[in-house]
């Protein structure tokens, strides 16, 4: 059995060899001949799948390492008899942690003692904006939910749901819908120059959904203008090919690398492994854990005497601080539009390794409950 992947999917062959053999294709330039004797083929978000790709070819199985689906033309596979499968959730915790060092960052700039004193508008309310939403209120955060299909489906027996309008009032909206051009809740473009200029200066913006959903130029026009919102970008239109004046204009930027934690990036491997070895008929004898090494860093002590709020930071930015990344983009937009092409791909793939909050054992001498309560609530093993 041939099996193509994509080369930047990690550990392919600790789980993938004893399925079959494995040839390794660059993800953004693979082809139809790249693919055409294959059984098996495995992809990241680079790479759109379809008629195009596939078309004569052998491939009965498709599988994506990735949360994200709208590279995937999902009803043709069906329509095919194609097998297909993505990695739900795999990624959720690590872009949920850095949503929470991009709020801590803000909080930090805006002078505010507890960042919890914000309130979060989060649109789209599944496996990303759901964690979120519930890390949130654990640490004491203002969160406001919208999701309409999630609203319609649910009615009165769901959470509380409000209007894009009501959760574009609040401090900080935080975008984590999929990219969708049709049906009765199309995201493309969602964020148009209307509904920016809802924004202003007291407010913060963020996206780590699909960089289509915010119309980028009317974003930069916006941002040009008297009273404009704060910006984090970690997803952009037309990547690798990004804006480099946008990225300009942005307070925070960084290459669609937000759900790139080492945890992340394994468990899309397992999940896909599993899904393969389900639809072959295997049986699952691997584990993402078994390949996690230990972390560079792996406990941490505060002292009786260290403030809450600035411990909380310290641990977050100490797993992750979303600063560096954006330094690295920002050097990386010089050049000709091929070149900034190139690095943005390149700073994606070459990408260090970053492990996740929980890869870190924290201890708290002397503190209360509210302080490990916030500690666990972020995400990290308390030593006791
Ligand atoms: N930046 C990154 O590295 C990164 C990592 C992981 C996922 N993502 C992106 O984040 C998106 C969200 O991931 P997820 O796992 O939470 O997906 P999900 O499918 O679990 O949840 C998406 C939610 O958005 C809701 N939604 C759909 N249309 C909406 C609309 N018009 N308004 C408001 N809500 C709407 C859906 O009902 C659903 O509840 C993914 O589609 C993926 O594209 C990005
Ligand atoms: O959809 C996802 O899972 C994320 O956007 C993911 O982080 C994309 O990473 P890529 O496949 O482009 O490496």
């Amino acid at each position: 059995m041939l099996i193509v992947a994509d080369e930047n999917i990690p550990l392919l062959e600790s789980f993938f060899t004893d399925i079959g053999e494995i040839r390794r294709v660059a993800g953004r330039h693979m082809t139809a001949d790249d693919v055409r004797d294959a059984d098996v083929l495995l992809v990241r978000s680079v790479t759109p799948v379809g008629p195009e790709l596939l078309e004569g070819s052998r491939v009965r199985f498709v599988g994506t390492a990735t949360i994200g689906t709208d590279h995937v033309d999902v009803g043709w596979l069906k329509e095919q008899g194609i097998g297909f499968s993505a990695a739900p959730g795999c990624n959720a915790n690590s872009v949920v942690e850095y949503v929470l060092s991009v709020l801590s960052l803000h909080a930090e700039r805006c002078g505010l003692a507890d960042g919890n004193e914000l309130s979060v508008g989060i649109v789209g309310v599944g496996n990303v904006g759901g964690c979120l939403a519930g890390r949130l209120q654990r640490l004491g955060f203002k969160v406001r939910l919208c999701d309409p299909p999630r609203a319609e489906a649910e009615g009165p027996e769901g959470p509380e749901f409000t209007s894009l309008e009501e959760a574009l009032k609040c401090d900080v909206i935080s975008l984590h819908t999929p990219l969708t051009r049709e049906g009765s809740h199309p995201t493309y473009h969602m964020l148009d120059e209307s509904r920016l200029s809802l924004l202003g200066s007291n407010q913060l913006l963020i996206n780590s959904g699909r960089g289509e959903v915010i119309d980028n130029q009317a974003l930069k026009a916006r941002l040009s203008q008297a009273n404009a919102p704060s910006v984090a970008l970690d997803v952009w239109e037309n990547e690798p090919g990004i804006d480099p004046e946008l990225v300009g204009s942005v307070w925070l930027a960084t290459p669609h690398i937000a759900g790139y934690s080492l945890e992340g990036k394994v468990r899309g491997t397992e999940m896909i492994y599993q899904a393969l070895s389900h639809y072959l008929g295997l049986p699952v004898r691997k584990k993402a854990g078994q390949y996690l090494p230990e972390p560079p860093l792996s406990k941490l002590t505060f002292t009786a005497t260290a403030d809450e709020q600035k411990a909380l930071r310290t641990a977050l930015r100490v797993c992750y601080d979303p600063r560096t990344d954006d330094v690295k983009l920002r050097l990386a937009m010089r050049g000709s539009a091929d070149e900034r092409a190139e690095a943005f791909d390149a700073l994606r793939r070459d990408y260090p390794v970053r492990r996740e909050c929980s890869s870190l054992k924290v201890q708290l001498k002397g503190a209360g409950r509210s302080m490990q309560d916030s500690f666990k609530a972020v995400g990290f093993k308390l030593k006791i």
